[in-house]
Order: structure tokens, then sequence, then C-alpha cells
């Protein structure tokens, strides 16, 4: 350890010191001796710090730094990864997952399914597990710092800086809380628009063994979508951020759409929806519900 060499070598300049003492430096000695002294004082203590907290298998110039600097707020620290995110929204079945398959192999985003997250979480074993579980049975918003902290996770831990956040948020108070936490405001808003029949008939055909792809669940889901994240892709709207598709046309023909958006050059195939713009997801209720 450096600080002890450091020692050694004091100790034997003293001595040295001593050994070739006479009158003339005898008052330099005793300053010397004095200042020696305090300096031992002093390593002797930093020593028991370095020990301590390396036997607690911490670093102690870390901790030291830990210590000496502010939390640090997640804000900060995806602030200084400063993601690239689009928001994937659309009502259940719109085809959100299978576009963004598409989108990652085409323009080299990650996918980051809310509802995959989630499911994984519960699969994990996790304290929230069965909060999480009966939530989604009943077709129900998870609390948003339950999700939030996991989409953090997933993009702190991913080296890419383009993600497609699918499924999130569903409602103003995630939209909300997200944007405060992390600091991050989407490029845009993806907006899978697709009419409930059409919606319903794919998760029945669905198949993928998701608890909540039954009839009644499903019904509970589109009155959800409607009521708490329609408001979503309306706030985004009034800031010009949504980028409206027509989620109804075969899957082909739906990424066609979505590919004029993501090449800069094609730009121009999406666009804020215009005032007055009436949504086919609206089927769900017997009026239509105007944007803008
Ligand atoms: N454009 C489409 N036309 C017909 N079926 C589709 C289309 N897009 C997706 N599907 C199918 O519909 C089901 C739901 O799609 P998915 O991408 O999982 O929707 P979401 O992620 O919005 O819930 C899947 O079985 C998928 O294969
Ligand atoms: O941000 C999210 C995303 C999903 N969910 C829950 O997970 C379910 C399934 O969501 P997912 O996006 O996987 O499927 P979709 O409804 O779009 O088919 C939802 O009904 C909610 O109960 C949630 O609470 N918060």
């Amino acid at each position: 350890m450096v600080s002890k060499r450091i020692v050694k070598v004091l100790l034997k300049l003293l001595r040295v010191l001593v050994e070739n003492s006479n009158r003339h430096v005898h008052t330099q000695f005793s300053q010397i001796l004095h200042l020696h002294s305090v300096f031992i004082q002093f390593s002797t203590l930093f020593l028991q710090f370095e020990f301590i907290y390396t036997n607690c298998s911490v670093n102690s110039w870390g901790l030291l730094k830990r210590l000496t600097s502010p939390p640090k707020a997640i804000e900060s620290t995806l602030g200084q990864k400063k993601p690239k995110v689009v928001f994937v929204l659309g009502g259940p079945g719109s085809g959100k997952g299978t576009q963004c398959a598409n989108i990652v192999e085409h323009f080299g985003y990650t996918h980051l399914s809310a509802g995959d997250l989630l499911r994984a979480e519960i699969k994990s074993g996790s304290e929230n597990g069965t909060m999480i579980q009966n939530m989604i049975k009943e077709g129900k918003i998870v609390p948003s710092e339950v999700t939030i902290k996991l989409l953090e996770k997933a993009i702190l831990e991913n080296e890419n800086d383009k993600f497609l956040i699918d499924g999130f948020p569903r409602n103003e108070e995630n939209r909300a809380a997200f944007e405060a936490v992390t600091g991050i405001v989407p490029e845009f808003v993806l907006f899978f628009d697709c009419p409930e029949e059409e919606m319903e008939k794919r998760l029945l055909g669905r198949n993928q063994g998701r608890e909540d792809d039954n009839i009644d669940t499903i019904r509970k889901r589109f009155k959800v979508f409607l009521e708490s994240s329609l408001p979503v892709i309306e706030h985004y709207n009034s800031k010009g951020k949504v980028r409206k598709i027509d989620a109804a046309k075969p899957v082909g023909e739906v990424f066609e759409a979505v590919k004029a958006l993501f090449t800069p050059v094609k730009r121009g195939g999406g666009g804020p929806l215009p005032r007055g713009f009436y949504v086919t997801v609206t089927s769900l209720i017997s009026s239509s519900t105007e944007f803008g």
C-alpha cells in the first residue's frame, strides 16, 4: 500500500537525520519530528479507514465519492444516457408487438414491451408478482412506479440508445410520472388505430396462452384503453407528436406506412393528427371522440 511505503521512507529519513544530527540542525530536527508525529497519526487514521472499508467489500475511494456527492436521481442517470424513445400505442391487439419486431429488424431499435416486462416480473417471483398478475387478469393498469422502474432498468442495461416503448404510457399518470422521473420526452408517438371488432378477433386468435386474452378481460381492456389511454394520445396529439397508422390493414401494408415514418428521406407519411380527426377505435363507444 502506498501510504505504508511513505511512512517507511519517512522513518528511514528521520533515522538518517538522527544519526547525522549536530547542534546546527537540532532546531530543524525538532520541527521535523513534530511534523512526523502528526503525519504518523494521520497515516494511522487513514490506514484504519482503508482497512474497515476494504473488509466491508467497499472500495474506499468509491465510498468517499458517494458520501461526498449528492444522491443521483434516476433522471440524471438516464439524462446522461439521453436515449431516443418512441412510444408505440394503440388498443389491445392493434398490432403493436408485431410491428415493433419489424422496426427492430429494419431500424436498429430495441423493443421494450411494458406488458412483457411486467409478465417477466411475475415469472421472476418478485414481491410485486401477485399484485401485477391480479391487475393484468383484471385488465387494470399496474402502478406507475412499478412499470417505470422496470423500463428504466431495461434502458440502462441496454447499450442501444434507441428504444421503442410498447404499450406505455397507458394513462395520464403513467405519462406524467415517466416524464418527471426520467426526464425523457418521446421523439414521437406511433399510434396504431384499429377498430374494436378487428382487435377482438386478433386477440381471441393470438394463442399465446395469455390469461388476459379471454372475452371478459378483453372487454375490460378495451374500456380501460378508451377511458385512460386515449387521453394520453390526445395529449401528445396536442403537442404535434402523434403519427397515426391505419392498423386494420394486413401486416405488410401496415409496415409500409410505419417504414415511411422511420426512413428520414421518405418522412411525411404520418404527421400530427389534424384538428377534428376521428379515430376508428371510437367504434368502441357509441359516439366518436374528437381529437384536437
Ligand atoms: N395487421 C394485422 N393483421 C392481422 N393480424 C395481425 C396484424 N397485426 C398483428 N396481427 C395479429 O394479431 C394478434 C395481436 O397482435 P400483437 O402484435 O400481439 O398486438 P398488440 O401488441 O397490439 O397487443 C397477433 O396474433 C398478431 O399475429
Ligand atoms: O404499461 C403497462 C403495460 C401493460 N400493463 C398491463 O399489462 C396488460 C397487457 O398489456 P400488453 O401491452 O402486453 O398487451 P395489449 O393489451 O396491448 O395486448 C395490460 O392490460 C395491463 O394490465 C400495465 O398495467 N401497464
